[in-house]
């Protein structure tokens, strides 16, 4: 199979779908890569690298639409790169067409197989092409805070761990997920007093297990979310209702009760948000907003700030989906591998993905019926 790997354009967006050696891996099974020139270098591989490992490397990405049978992707096709997207294509990448009612009528319309890294899911419900990005997130989540607690970024001056002789910050973190535990994890590393919070027991006992005496878990409902968050230094917003909108867990009256200076990281705020007082999506040039003397950081994309890990991550577990379809062709992928079925959102001018096809008031169609 002809494979096609684009440079991203979405702004700040510096990771690529691609590092050389996911290209030599597909390269050994006997299949042929295109990437488009400099598509790596935000995440630190050149041209010279993706040619040594035998990619051909191509002027423009109308190049790579025009000629790929798979075009391998980071983020959902933009609006400048709908047109380019042809007849039986598959595009591998995260689409989030939940949210992009607009893309999911061009993908139908144009008959383009989109398969989503964000809804190929297992057995036990976990989204393991979603999970590194999550651990990412998660664990910037924590530098972040650390950052904007320093005086000079606006913040009240807090060092995460103190001193001896003096108390280390206080940091809540509410859901217990992938994010969540990666939060925890860094601010635990670093010193910081912690407790998370989630609805699930079995999440919470699972954590205890994992760090027992050194975190505090706590059953998220919003009184212990109110005493925990006026007393914090930092809160972290990680919570997911898979398929559906943040619920606003911590409210305007409970962030007027934090001290000055105090941060707020809304790491859920692709699904809308969990701060009540967070009403808009900040951007990496322009991170945080100030509201009741409290700093919010709501940044959509941070796995975008550190391309290098992101890239490394992504293409670890994408690599081996991309190698089964690829080899297989996309049908007989899916039929061998039920973990694939979901991840298939569109195909043969129909939409296959139910809970997208719910939120968008779209027909769906059973993706059994076209294969
Ligand atoms: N901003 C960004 O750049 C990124 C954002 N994310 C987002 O972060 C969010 C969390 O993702 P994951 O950790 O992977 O999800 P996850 O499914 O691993 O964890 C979510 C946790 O939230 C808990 N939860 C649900 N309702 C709750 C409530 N009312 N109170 C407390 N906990 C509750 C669940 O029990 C679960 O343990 C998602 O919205 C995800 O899309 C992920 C990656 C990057
Ligand atoms: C998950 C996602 O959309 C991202 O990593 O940008
Ligand atoms: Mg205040």
């Amino acid at each position: 199979m002809l494979i096609g790997v684009p440079k991203e354009i979405k702004p700040n967006e510096n990771r690529v779908a691609l590092t050389p050696a996911g290209a030599q891996s597909l390269i050994q099974e006997g299949h042929e890569v295109m990437i488009e020139t400099e598509a790596g270098t935000g995440s630190g591989f050149y041209d010279e690298a993706y040619k040594e490992a035998g990619a051909e490397i191509v002027s423009s990405a109308n190049d790579i639409y025009d000629r790929a049978e798979m075009v391998m992707k980071v983020k959902e096709p933009l609006p400048p790169e709908y047109d380019l997207m042809k007849e039986d294509q598959i595009m591998f990448t995260f689409l989030h067409l939940a949210a992009e009612p607009e893309l999911t009528k061009k993908l139908v319309e144009r008959n383009v197989v989109g398969i989503a890294y964000e809804t190929i899911e297992a057995h036990d419900g976990s989204l393991p092409l979603l999970t590194p990005m999550s651990e990412v997130a998660g664990r910037m989540s924590t530098q972040m805070g650390s950052r904007f607690l320093e005086k000079t970024n606006g913040g009240k001056g807090v060092l995460m761990g103190g001193v001896p002789g003096t108390k280390p910050a206080k940091v809540t973190v509410i859901g217990g997920g992938i994010v969540g535990t990666n939060a925890a994890k860094i601010a635990l590393g670093m010193g910081a007093e912690v407790t998370i919070l989630d609805i699930d027991p079995a999440r919470l006992r699972y954590l205890d297990d994992l760090y027992y005496n050194r975190l505090g878990t706590l059953m998220s409902n919003s009184l212990n979310i109110e005493e925990c968050v006026k007393e914090s230094d930092l809160v972290i917003g990680a919570v997911l209702v898979p398929g559906a909108k943040a619920p606003k867990l911590v409210t305007e009256d409970m962030i007027k009760k934090m001290p000055e200076g105090s941060v707020v990281v809304d790491v859920a705020i692709d699904q809308g948000g969990s701060i009540e007082t967070i009403d808009r999506v900040t951007t990496h040039d322009d991170p945080v907003y100030e509201k009741h003397g409290v700093l919010h950081y709501a940044v959509a994309n941070m796995p975008g700030a550190v391309p290098r890990t992101s890239t490394i991550a992504l293409t670890n577990v994408t690599l081996p989906y991309a190698i089964k379809i690829a080899n297989k062709g996309w049908k007989k992928a899916v039929e061998e591998d039920e973990m694939l079925v979901p991840g298939v959102n569109t195909a043969n001018g129909k939409l296959t993905y139910k809970p997208v096809a719910n939120s968008l008031d779209l027909e769906y169609t059973p993706l059994d019926e076209i294969l």
